[in-house]
């Protein structure tokens, strides 16, 4: 698990290291600059032409350490401090004496020379508000180095870029690289500052991690090596009650596409046993291309006795995937909803239904708390919590653990970055797998199924982390084989498969 933090929470953490750990901020300084220097040292020559463009806070003091590392080893840097420099950090005005003291020249303006790399420190996780004048000419200059062939490299995250939100304040610079100072901040992984940050490492620079249950960061992100952690042992006893009892109720007449994706994913997944309940329409489909499922088909009304009879024998509900919001849709909404406390996942007109329907809405309030999981895009999740879309998009996270706290759900908000709200006070999880290849019908149905699967055997917040987590792993992998423009959700279903084997076949060789 990685821990990914805001501006506010990074500088809580500088302040620990500081005041109560008494690092000096000139050493977290010296570590912030030899991190970059590691990252670019490949590159450089003694005739590098190198233009480090500096601003008048610790993000510019970083950049005049790298200087001095750099002068240290006979590399010339041309260096440009923009701002006001009777405004300089305590730092930054030290590392501007040292270099003064080693003879070493700084501008106030750019040159117009030509340069081999340009590293961008111009603001870090203290930027404030947008970018204008002199910063903003200084900006626009790096992206012209860069459009040039120049190779850019960020420090801690590219200036212009929010480090909470990843929007763009004004301007920002477009990086090759970006060294991210000791976590990974939100706006390194949330677009647009996931495209301008472009390859992004993060580098200890040796803050204490100081973190504990209850002061967590806002965000954490899983890592292909966690999951194997995480993801439930199979019992070699077990049979196929033991790894769970899934009934899912999906499809509606002319859908009969979303049942067969989600179904088949869930029996991928590692469940059990599966039971469908959709329309009559799809029945033959379903036997000839799922035999493994059990099924029971409406025609009309669904009989209520069945239906309960089902819900009666299922550890976990999968519905919503392409059912409709007919009548018929409503009514299993209803018993889906009525019972309470099945743990259950719900997708797609699932959510419509919901959104449009108050006496759903009093059922979900009413559900056992964190029993339920709801995977909305953004449209159905504007639908449901009655706002904007444009509302939603200023801070995706907020909404969706507000909504999560108002119905005591998990939430997993898809999108570009997939993020997971829990109803407690947890850290939000940030998916940071997948591509947009997986924008693609029948996405959604595939994610409904792994996270049903995993949902009978793993905790309900962590079911749907890293049912998102492999959803995305998978997607990944369907892109390199098939390319993003050609690839199916029925791949990345397929890569679910291969990749869930490797996990077993990886856990064997462990023991
Ligand atoms: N001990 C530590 O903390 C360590 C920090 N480290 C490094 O420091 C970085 C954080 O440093 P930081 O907090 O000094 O902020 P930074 O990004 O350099 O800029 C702040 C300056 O910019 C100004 N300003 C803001 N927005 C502006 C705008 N739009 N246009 C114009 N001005 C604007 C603002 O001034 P003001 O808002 O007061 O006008 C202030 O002067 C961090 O990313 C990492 O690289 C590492 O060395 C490890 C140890
Ligand atoms: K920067």
């Amino acid at each position: 698990m990685e821990y990914i933090v805001t501006s506010k929470e990074m500088r809580e953490c500088d302040m620990t290291a500081i005041k109560d750990c008494g690092i000096p901020a000139m050493v977290l300084m010296e570590r912030a600059a030899l991190s970059v220097f590691s990252e670019i040292e490949a590159f450089l020559s003694e005739t590098i032409r190198i233009a480090i463009f500096a601003g008048c806070g610790n993000n510019g003091g970083d950049g005049l350490a790298l200087a001095r590392l750099l002068a240290e080893k006979g590399i010339h840097a041309d260096i440009f401090l923009i701002g006001n420099t009777e405004k300089l950090s305590m730092e930054c005005g030290s590392q501007l004496s040292i270099l003064k003291q080693l003879g070493i020249t700084v501008n106030s303006k750019s040159a117009k020379a030509e340069y081999d790399m340009v590293v961008d420190c111009l603001f870090g996780t203290g930027l404030t508000r947008e970018i204008t004048g002199i910063y903003e000419e200084a900006v626009r200059a790096i992206n012209c180095y860069g459009e040039k062939g120049s190779r850019v490299i960020a420090v801690d995250i590219p200036s212009g870029v929010c480090a909470d939100s990843g929007k763009i304040l004004g301007c920002a610079v477009k990086a090759e690289l970006t060294v991210a100072l000791q976590y990974g901040k939100a706006g390194h992984y949330l677009y647009p500052g996931k495209m301008l940050c472009g390859h992004t490492v993060v580098h200890n620079i040796g803050i204490p991690e100081s973190f504990k249950s209850g002061k967590e960061p806002s965000f954490f992100s899983y890592r292909e090596e966690d999951i194997h952690g995480i993801l439930p042992e199979r019992a070699a006893f077990g049979n196929k009650g033991t790894f769970g009892r899934i009934l899912l109720v999906a499809g509606s007449r002319d859908m009969a596409g979303a049942a067969l994706l989600c179904g088949k994913t869930i029996l991928r997944s590692g469940a059990g046993m599966l039971k469908i309940i959709t329309a009559a329409e799809n029945r033959d489909l379903i036997l000839r291309e799922l035999p493994e499922a059990m099924i029971y088909t409406y025609e009309g009304k669904p009989e209520e006795e069945k239906v309960r009879q089902s819900i009666a024998w299922a550890d976990v509900i999968v519905a919503g995937c392409g059912i409709s919001t007919d009548e018929n849709a409503e009514l299993l909404m209803e018993m889906i909803l009525e019972q309470g406390e099945k743990r259950a996942v719900i997708d797609a007109d699932g959510l419509n239904l919901i959104a449009r329907e108050g006496s759903l809405q009093e059922k979900l309030l009413k559900y056992q708390k964190g029993r339920v999981i709801l995977t909305p895009h953004p449209g159905e999740f504007i639908r449901l919590a009655g706002i904007s879309m444009n509302t939603y998009k200023e801070n995706p996270a907020f909404y969706l653990k507000k909504l999560a706290k108002e119905y005591g759900c998990v939430i997993a908000g898809k999108d570009a970055v997939t993020l997971v709200a829990s109803p407690d006070e947890r850290m939000v999880y940030l998916n940071r797998t997948g591509n947009d290849g997986m924008a693609t019908a029948g996405s959604g149905d595939v994610l409904a199924g792994v996270i049903g699967a995993l949902s009978a055997s793993l905790e309900y917040f962590q079911a749907a982390c890293c049912g998102v987590f492999l959803h995305g792993l998978a997607g990944d992998m369907a892109a390199e084989k098939q390319g993003k423009r050609g690839m199916l959700a029925s791949d990345i279903s397929a890569e679910l498969k291969e990749l869930l084997k490797e996990e077993t076949a990886e856990r064997e060789k462990r023991i």
